[in-house]
């Protein structure tokens, strides 16, 4: 896997490859790792298919209980809090690398990064999966400050493309998902697979 977030002024922009493998079988070439908690706060999965479904689905459970008690939408913080205490009380029986990202009234867009062992750190942007460790440096070297929306757009396409184009465990086709004040766009880009010079 190979998934991305960053955030721009105004939201955030959610990247993600789309293959599950099981060994070097190709069990899914069109997977959804981009997965909806509430209406404007996403998360992008990494790792064991079966646990960052099921964290997924009780976080999405448990962030609908608070929503209906606070009568307001939810903090991206608050989800990511709630991924925080799963992953981190689990973190013995589960294989799951979550960045949690999204838009609220009180912070604009973020970008939280959920790490195997159950930290969680905000982050201007976050990489994760296996084919993360191939982009660290074209990341760090690209990342700007205030980029604007298409130049974060860019900055996602471009990093995961890499990442698919090296990394055995990613690939298919890059999910995108364009979260802001006004709601949610998602976006499909087809890949070309010849090397990049
Ligand atoms: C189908 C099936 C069986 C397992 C599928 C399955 O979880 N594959 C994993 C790789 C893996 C992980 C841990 C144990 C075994 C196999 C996978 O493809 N993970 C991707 C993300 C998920 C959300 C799709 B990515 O991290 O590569």
């Amino acid at each position: 896997t190979s998934i991305m977030a960053v955030e721009f002024d105004g939201g955030v922009i959610m990247g993600a490859d789309s293959r599950t493998t099981t060994g070097a079988y190709i069990a899914n070439r069109v997977t959804n790792k981009i997965t909806p908690i509430h209406e404007r706060i996403y998360c992008c999965r990494s790792g064991s298919a079966a646990d960052t479904q099921a964290i997924s689905d009780y976080v999405r459970y448990y962030l609908e209980m608070h929503t209906s008690e606070l009568c307001d939408d939810p903090d991206v913080k608050t989800a990511a809090s709630l991924f925080q205490l799963l992953c981190y009380s689990n973190k013995n029986n589960l294989m799951a690398g979550i960045i949690v990202a999204g838009w609220d009234k009180h912070q604009g867009g973020s970008v939280y990064n959920i790490s195997l062992g159950g930290s969680m750190v905000k982050q201007p942007f976050a990489i994760g999966g296996s084919g993360s460790t191939y982009i660290y440096g074209y990341c760090d070297s690209k990342f700007k400050p205030k980029m604007t929306k298409d130049e974060c757009i860019e900055f996602v396409q471009n990093s995961l493309a890499l990442a698919m184009f090296r990394d055995g465990s990613s690939g298919g086709v890059i999910r995108l998902c364009i979260i802001d004040k006004n709601g949610v766009e998602r976006r499909m880009i087809p890949g070309n697979n010849l090397p990049r010079f």
